[in-house]
């Protein structure tokens, strides 16, 4: 369609004027509004509506829907912006600022911007409410109706019940849910309507039950509470160090807003502002909505009460790890020179001895009682190029294969990953060297080393102790090589610390049946394999939160890769790691 000729008001008679005007800008108004220079937009369009007005008052067919259409705010206010950014363009010399903005506006994201809100803006929202009377009773409290769309989500609000007075309130609101996401229900608000239906005397059960049957939308009638202070206090992230279900919670006030988790999760927790219930989030979780958990003041509550509840029982901080105590055959001595760690030893030999277990061991760390604690606060850590190596540990059941995976990672590579050297009392064979095979020690110098807490993991083998020792640890470390070990579960607690920050690898062994397939060591019995998966499922139920990576030792090549992209990651990418291993003070 052609465009018509714009004539500035004045320059004919006014009405004459105005008409051209109108047409112009129904035809295009980019075009007619940048050839505007004199005369201001606001002035043109205040025209044109006056000249509308009369025309209604003539009673002018169409005129109404005209002059609706052209006092509408958004159109003078996109008319008002439209003829700013063509000053800007039409200006000689625009200023830096004039042009910053101009090129601001121009570009795809602040378009995109301002064409969601004129979207948004342009849509009416229901429902119309009715006018508040013009005289309200000076004891009227002030009344919110707030009509929320039910969608899949949760709504995410729990409600309380004042016994004395019957009154509902909202006790909180859940973060991410549908409640907290419309801005328009608070804790502490009164519920006084559900759909039209009052609620007051109603129980909190009865009163879910309304929200969870109504369809479409939901309409409240809130009398609000005072506001609230916001939540200022940031995020903190934690890993889960026990399971949970709020299921079997019977403190939980609301179970549907509870929200399950397991050893090892990581979560977010969005606010710690009751003191008894937090509100958290599973890191990498689709839901945006958050669930209820026990704080660590109520999970310490609820240990007590357990604690009060069980039956007494010595309690003590050393646990015992079984050894055992065996002949020494030309095998198993082969087995210890190899100089793979003596927890591997230990477990052949119960295999191929079959006897039973005579004496134990203790582990060396401080008593650590982790079943105290439900979370522990954990940062992301990007290890820095020149910070020394993560500590690898394997963890496994016996005969899964943990050793076999690290004597092929070390065989491959050996000026990347290395061993540490174990202390032992047994002599000096022919061939060996002191600090090469072993650290050969005196009966005294070992149990100096216990009573100084200098093992990580310590034994007793065939009459002789074997120890690996924090030193020979940092060795490996200090000399820039990854330093890869296998421990007893029960000796994590040695290793976690802010020096080592140790990365823990759980081997898990595959099915019995493929086990059997694939492993053809004439020291396995049958029964072995069963056997394995069912150490291997104590193992993780107990320990997995401390779990970093889990590799399945199926097909020996393919567990060898992992092994290997795992300890990459964990040296070159980002993790959570506990908190306290950025504290200055520990070790
Ligand atoms: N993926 C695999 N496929 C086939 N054989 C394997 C595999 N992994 C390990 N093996 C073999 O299984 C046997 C036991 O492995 P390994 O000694 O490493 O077990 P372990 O977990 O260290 O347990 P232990 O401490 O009791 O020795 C070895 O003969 C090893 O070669």
């Amino acid at each position: 369609m052609e465009e018509e000729p714009v004539t500035q008001p004045g320059q004919d008679d006014n009405g004459a004027s105005l008409q051209m005007h109108r047409t112009g800008m129904f035809k295009s108004n980019t075009t007619v509004l940048f050839s505007f220079t004199d005369v201001g937009l606001a002035q043109i369009l205040a025209e044109v509506v006056e000249e509308v007005r009369l025309s209604i008052d003539r009673d002018t067919n169409g005129a109404d829907l005209l002059y609706s259409l052209l006092s509408a705010p958004w159109l003078c206010s996109l008319l008002r912006v439209r003829h700013i950014m063509a000053s800007v363009r039409g200006l000689a010399a625009p200023s830096s600022d004039a042009q910053e903005l101009y090129i601001l506006l121009k570009c795809p994201h602040m378009q995109a911007l301002l064409s969601a809100h004129d979207s948004v803006a342009q849509r009416d929202y229901g429902p119309v409410l009715p006018p508040l009377p013009d005289k309200l009773p000076d004891n009227e409290e002030a009344m919110r109706i707030v009509c929320l769309m039910k969608n899949k989500q949760p709504l995410g609000v729990t409600i309380r019940k004042n016994e004395r007075t019957g009154n509902i309130f909202i006790a909180r609101v859940i973060h991410g849910g549908l409640a907290d996401r419309s801005g328009l229900l608070h804790p502490g608000d009164k519920l006084v309507e559900v759909n039209g239906q009052k609620v007051r005397g109603l129980q909190p059960e009865r009163v879910i039950q309304m929200l969870v049957q109504s369809q479409g939308n939901i309409l409240f009638k809130v009398i609000p509470n005072s506001p609230q202070p916001a939540n200022s206090q940031p995020a903190l992230y934690v890993r889960a160090m026990v399971d949970y279900s709020p299921l079997q919670d019977p403190a939980i006030p609301c179970p549907d807003a509870g929200m399950a988790f397991s050893k090892g999760d990581l979560l977010e927790i969005v606010d710690q502002r009751d003191i008894r219930w937090w509100q958290a989030r599973k890191l990498h979780s689709a839901s945006l909505c958050c669930g209820l958990i026990p704080s660590t003041n109520q999970f310490r509550y609820k240990q007590r009460e357990l604690w009060w509840s069980q039956p007494y029982q010595a309690h003590t901080c050393i646990r015992p790890c079984m050894l055992y105590n065996f002949e020494l055959t030309s095998h198993n001595s082969d087995f210890f020179s190899q100089k793979l760690g003596f927890r591997h030893s230990l477990r052949v030999w119960r295999r191929n001895s079959k006897r039973k277990p005579s004496c134990y061991s203790c582990e060396v760390s401080s008593c650590h009682n982790t079943s105290a604690t439900i979370c522990e606060e954990v940062l992301h850590y990007q290890r820095h190029i020149d910070d020394p190596p993560r500590l690898i540990v394997l963890i496994g059941p016996s005969g899964v294969g943990v050793n076999e995976l690290r004597r092929r990672l070390i065989k491959i590579n050996p000026n990347t990953y290395q061993g540490p050297i174990s202390y032992t009392t047994r002599s000096q064979k022919m061939g060996e060297k002191n600090g090469r095979e072993y650290h050969f020690v005196t009966k005294e110098v070992f149990a100096y080393m216990v009573v100084n807490h200098k093992f990580l993991e310590y034994g007793e083998h065939n009459g002789h102790m074997y120890g690996t020792s924090l030193d020979s640890v940092k060795d490996v470390l200090d000399n820039g090589k990854i330093c890869v070990i296998d421990l007893e579960p029960h000796c994590i607690h040695s290793v976690r610390t802010k020096k080592l920050k140790p990365y823990i690898i759980f081997v898990r062994p595959p099915s019995p049946t493929r086990m059997r397939q694939t492993r053809k060591d004439p020291h396995f019995l049958d029964k072995d394999f069963e056997e394995i998966e069912e150490a291997s499922r104590t193992m993780e139920a107990k320990y997995r939160q401390y779990f970093d990576c889990v590799i399945v030792n199926d097909d020996l090549q393919d567990s060898c890769m992992d092994l290997f992209t795992a300890i990459q990651h964990a040296q070159e990418e980002p993790q959570w790691i506990p908190a306290s291993w950025f504290a200055p003070d520990h070790l």
